[in-house]
């Protein structure tokens, strides 16, 4: 009897939890709502599993979401099975001809398809592609010194229309195509920056292996404005990977992404805590007032 009134109580506050979410729900109907998951966000296969039930439910209750995706710690395992070298400049990858391949097998290959097939398994309908796909995402060279990294210049939202309409959930790997039909590789955060911003997002959810940006202390701060990443960047507090994602969630902020959020996506639920609770996750960046 006392079990049975444990278990009611349970029940009573997984239904109070639904109820407050009314509002956020209400906000979120027929949002546009790009996730960038990070290679190093891509835990064990239980984590996957939790961060796709989190999309299948968003789509559930009418979000579009979007999947950009990563993968720079699998393409490194990759390399270094080819015996190929790699270096990063400013957290991009310096990509030559041969590196670029690998690139494309990887992250189109396997690493897409785990997260499709995740997506899949949870009953959403997960569709892979990339920005090579629907000629998506055109880019130039972004620096010569760095090879086939893209920069994107245009991008083309179309297909990702398409299949909202369709209840697809467009699964995308960061790679996008040239002027003479050569493949470029793409910072995973400055991909999903350009789609966000093609599609006018709602919010642009970066998810990595950090809670958050910390300042010079370590602390997270939780609201950012884009002359405080600026600072901290100068000041190198901003570092490494941590540099294209900040001026990635600038850039799709001037591209009229409402908001962008930078946060933990090895913490459970972490999509959910931040678009359906008043808590919210990460760092939110805003422009300056
Ligand atoms: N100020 C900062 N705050 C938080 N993380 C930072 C900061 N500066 C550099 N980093 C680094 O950036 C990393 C996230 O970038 P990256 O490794 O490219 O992630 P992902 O694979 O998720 O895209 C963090 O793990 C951290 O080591
Ligand atoms: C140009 C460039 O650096 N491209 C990245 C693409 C993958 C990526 O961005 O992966 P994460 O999100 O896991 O870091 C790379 O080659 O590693």
């Amino acid at each position: 009897m006392k079990q049975q009134t444990a278990m009611n109580s349970n029940w009573i506050e997984t239904a109070k939890t639904l109820s407050a979410a009314l509002p956020y729900l209400q906000r979120y109907d027929d949002a546009i709502v790009v996730i960038k998951l990070g290679g190093h966000a891509m835990g064990s296969d239980e984590a996957m599993d939790l961060f796709a039930r989190d999309v299948v439910l968003m789509q559930q209750v009418g979000i579009n979401p979007v999947i950009v995706h990563g993968g720079g710690p699998m393409i490194n395992d990759m390399l270094a099975r080819l015996g190929v070298q790699s270096e990063f400049v400013n957290g991009k990858r310096v990509t030559d001809a041969a590196t670029v391949e690998v690139v494309e097998m990887v992250l189109s290959g396997s690493v897409n398809k785990r997260i499709v097939q995740a997506i899949n398994q949870q009953g959403g309908r997960g569709v892979g592609l990339s920005g090579k796909d629907a000629a998506m995402i055109r880019c130039t060279a972004s620096q010569p010194e760095l090879g086939f990294v893209g920069e994107p210049v245009d991008v083309n939202p179309k297909v990702l229309h398409q299949m909202f309409a369709a209840n697809i959930i467009p699964v995308i790997a960061p790679l996008g195509f040239g002027e003479d039909g050569e493949t470029f590789n793409i910072n995973g955060d400055t991909a999903a920056g350009a789609i966000a911003a093609a599609l006018k997002a709602d919010r642009l959810l970066l998810l990595t292996d950090v809670a958050g940006v910390k300042d010079a202390s370590g602390e997270v701060v939780t609201e950012l404005t884009a002359s405080y990443i600026r600072k901290l960047t100068e000041d190198g507090v901003i570092a490494g990977g941590m540099i294209p994602k900040t001026e990635t969630a600038l850039a799709a902020l001037d591209g009229g992404v409402r908001a962008a959020v930078i946060l933990d996506g090895r913490a459970p639920n972490a999509c959910l805590l931040e678009l359906f609770t008043p808590h919210g996750a990460g760092s939110m960046i805003r422009q300056d007032s």
